[in-house]
């Protein structure tokens, strides 16, 4: 698929002398969702904030819809839409106001249709002419979402769009960008909340102290780094796991009467077969069975521990 993002050897040294970005290569692809994920300070912020044009690259170079980053900054820029951690704007502006404005700063011709379209999709049309000041958390957060969608990017950078906020706008969030997706938009979100990210993304990057540590399909990231258990109830509890059992690795639970069997995903699954045999030549019995597949929050931890 073609690239919309190409981001080649990128660093950033920070006048302090703080190395923020260390050699980061990465692509995105055209129309999708991705999702760059890393503790805190790792560099995500500072990832986005050069791309976007806010902070000077210290090596590196960025392509964005064909447009170098430095030298072609105003066509990059006009494809780019950026969602903000927070609002920085004037207070006493209105909605309406706001959104417009934003739309002029990219030499847009006014589009009154356009801007109702989009409060309306962000259920802020009633409160378009209300002061900034007046809203609610949640409702700043949507206009953040208006005023960067004012120029009709190609590409919407998303710096923690959920944190903070309730379940219920976080959906709608959730929502909107699936049909930003539809509409061909490409979106790069950052965010603490690995549900999110397994939730939407259809990559995910993984940064850890200013480098790119893994990017893979959401999907082929948790099959190939999930592990799956599988635990048995047992009929009696177990004083322990006998001797013949002890090639798989069973893990005894504190009250005697559960047994875990962990295993790859990807790993040929006849073992399970061969270890439930011979749990029954040992006279053990269980009485119930449930797996439980590691989420992408057990893949990420473990991932971001190694490279520490
Ligand atoms: N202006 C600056 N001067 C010096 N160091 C900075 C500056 N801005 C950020 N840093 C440092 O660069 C590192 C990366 O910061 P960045 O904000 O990109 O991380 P992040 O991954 O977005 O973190 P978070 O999840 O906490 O938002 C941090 O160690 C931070 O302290």
């Amino acid at each position: 698929m073609q690239s919309v993002i190409s981001v080649s050897n990128l660093s950033k040294i920070y006048a302090s002398g703080f190395e923020a970005l260390k050699d980061v290569s990465l692509d995105i692809r055209r129309g999708e969702i991705f999702a760059l994920l890393g503790p805190n300070g790792a560099g995500k912020t500072t990832l986005i904030s050069i791309i976007c044009g806010l902070v000077n690259a210290s090596g590196g170079t960025i392509v964005a819809d064909g447009y170098n980053i430095v030298t072609q900054y105003r066509q990059a820029r006009a494809r780019i839409g950026l969602v903000p951690q927070e609002l920085t704007t004037d207070a006493f502006e209105t909605v309406w106001d706001t959104v417009s404005f934003s739309r002029g700063l990219f030499g847009k011709r006014a589009d009154p249709a356009y801007i109702e379209k989009t409060l309306k999709a962000l259920s802020l049309w009633s409160k378009k002419d209300n002061k900034l000041i007046t809203l609610s958390g949640g409702m700043k957060r949507r206009v953040l979402i208006a005023k960067a969608l004012s120029h009709e990017p190609q590409i919407l950078f998303l710096d923690e769009p959920t944190a903070g906020v309730d379940v219920e706008l976080r959906k709608d969030m959730w929502e909107l960008v699936r049909s930003l997706r539809a509409n061909g938009v490409t979106v790069i979100l950052t965010t603490h909340y690995i549900e999110e990210a397994e939730e939407m993304a259809d990559r995910i990057g993984v940064i850890s102290q200013g480098r790119i540590i893994l990017v893979e399909e959401k999907k082929e990231l948790m099959r190939k780094l999930g592990k799956k258990q599988l635990i048995l109830q047992l009929h009696q509890p177990l004083r322990d796991v006998p001797a013949q059992l002890n090639g798989y690795g069973l893990m005894l639970s504190d009250d005697a009467k559960e047994l875990t069997y962990t295993y790859d995903t990807q790993h040929n699954q006849t073992d399970i077969t061969a270890m439930l045999a011979d749990l029954h030549n040992a006279g053990i019995r269980f009485r119930d069975l449930r797996t439980r597949q590691s989420s992408l929050e057990d893949i990420f931890v473990t991932l971001v521990r190694e490279t520490r």
